[in-house]
């Protein structure tokens, strides 16, 4: 594939079982009364075995990359902006006005912005990496998305970025997502990883009226029919053939923090597509995951089930740009300062009824 490619797959490692014993150990040992705080609980516990340390550390700061990308299967009518709408987004990013920019703020997280395959070119700006691999990609309806070396140019990308995150002090990773169509290609990643329909995988992105979804699910199932035995070939000419230039980085980024042992937050149905692409290159890549939110996209649900995860909010956010990913920061700060703060029935002089 690629030296740096290969060499990330190959470092990501599966949660330690004696940590997640330990942690799950101590759990049980504060001043609760056991699983009390429910799904809070495995969270802190899934951080442990990830981090490989019990107590985990604490997942602050958290940085957010919004990859962006364009999709040459907008041209079939499956979105209902115009595609402009990707490169403006971009610089709303850069200037603070958008919705992840205010849930960044509020969560004390840095915002990065990557075009990876903007169609159009962007006006230079603070916050921009621009290293686009494409403008955009070919019509996942009518053949591959991509060429093996644009997927693994994209992938690249997503490892690059997150590893300059990391060095740059991150402890938790953030993925999002602005791609105008980018819905399509990821019911079609869904489809073609968990072996789903594309009429229970496609949902209506943005907003699209009855007759528009109709027609959206059946370029999902022309993009399958198309792409056949690309997607037959293995997990790397699946994400190739129907995925996006962000999925692609996304699903990098994802190995990049799995392989460093630092959790990663995922955001609706485009990180939920990516994710599929990083676990199937790298199993135990999902261990590093965090599902931070549940979109109303009915692809993102196959998706979470198909990688195990158990989504914390559930605010029927229909977004994308890591929005619902942010949310759940907080929450798992909090899970962790359990852990790291809450005193032991021991310690605190608190009869335990299971003692
Ligand atoms: C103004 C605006 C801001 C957005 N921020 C995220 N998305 C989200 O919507 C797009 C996917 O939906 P579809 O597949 O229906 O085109 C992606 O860009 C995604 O990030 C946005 C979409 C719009 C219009
Ligand atoms: O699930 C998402 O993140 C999503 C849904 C619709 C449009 N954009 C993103």
């Amino acid at each position: 594939m690629s030296p740096l490619l290969d060499a990330t797959i190959a470092a990501v490692r599966p949660a330690d079982p004696a940590v997640l014993a330990e942690a799950a150990a101590h759990q049980d040992r504060l001043t609760k009364p056991r699983g009390s705080l429910g799904v809070l609980e495995e969270v802190a516990v899934r951080l442990a075995g990830s981090a490989g340390v019990s107590p985990p550390p604490m997942p602050v700061p958290a940085a957010l990359a919004i990859f962006a990308a364009d999709h040459g299967v907008y041209v079939r009518g499956v979105s209902p902006w115009p595609q402009e709408v990707t490169g403006q987004m971009v610089a709303n990013f850069l200037a603070g006005g958008a919705v992840a920019n205010a849930f960044a703020a509020q969560m004390g997280a840095s915002v990065t912005v990557v075009d990876v395959g903007v169609a159009g070119d962007l006006p230079p700006g603070d916050g921009l990496l621009v290293r686009k691999v494409a403008r955009g990609t070919a019509d996942l309806s009518r053949g591959p998305a991509m060429t093996r070396e644009q997927v693994v140019a994209a992938l690249e990308t997503g490892i690059a970025v997150a590893a300059d995150l990391l060095a740059a002090g991150a402890r938790c990773l953030v993925a999002g997502d602005m791609g105008i169509a980018n819905t399509t290609a990821s019911a079609a990643l869904i489809c073609a990883y968990c072996d789903a329909d594309p009429e229970g995988a496609t949902g209506r992105g943005t907003g699209i009226d009855d007759e528009t979804h109709t027609h959206k699910i059946d370029i999902v199932r022309e993009a399958l029919a198309v792409n056949r035995s690309l997607c037959e070939a293995g997990p790397l000419d699946t994400l190739r053939a129907v995925g996006g230039l962000e999925h692609a980085a996304i699903a990098g980024f994802i190995l990049k923090a799995a392989a460093s042992r630092v959790p990663v937050i995922l955001d609706g149905v485009i990180a939920g597509a990516a994710a599929l692409a990083a676990a199937a290159l790298a199993p135990a890549a999902v261990d590093h995951c965090v599902a931070g939110h549940r979109s109303a996209e009915p692809g993102h649900r196959l998706a979470l089930d198909h990688l195990g995860l158990r989504p914390l909010v559930d605010l029927e956010l229909r977004l994308g740009e890591g929005t619902g990913a942010l949310l759940a920061h907080p929450l798992v700060c909090a899970a962790v300062r359990v852990m790291q703060d809450v005193a032991t029935f021991d310690a605190a002089g608190v009869t335990d009824k299971e003692a």
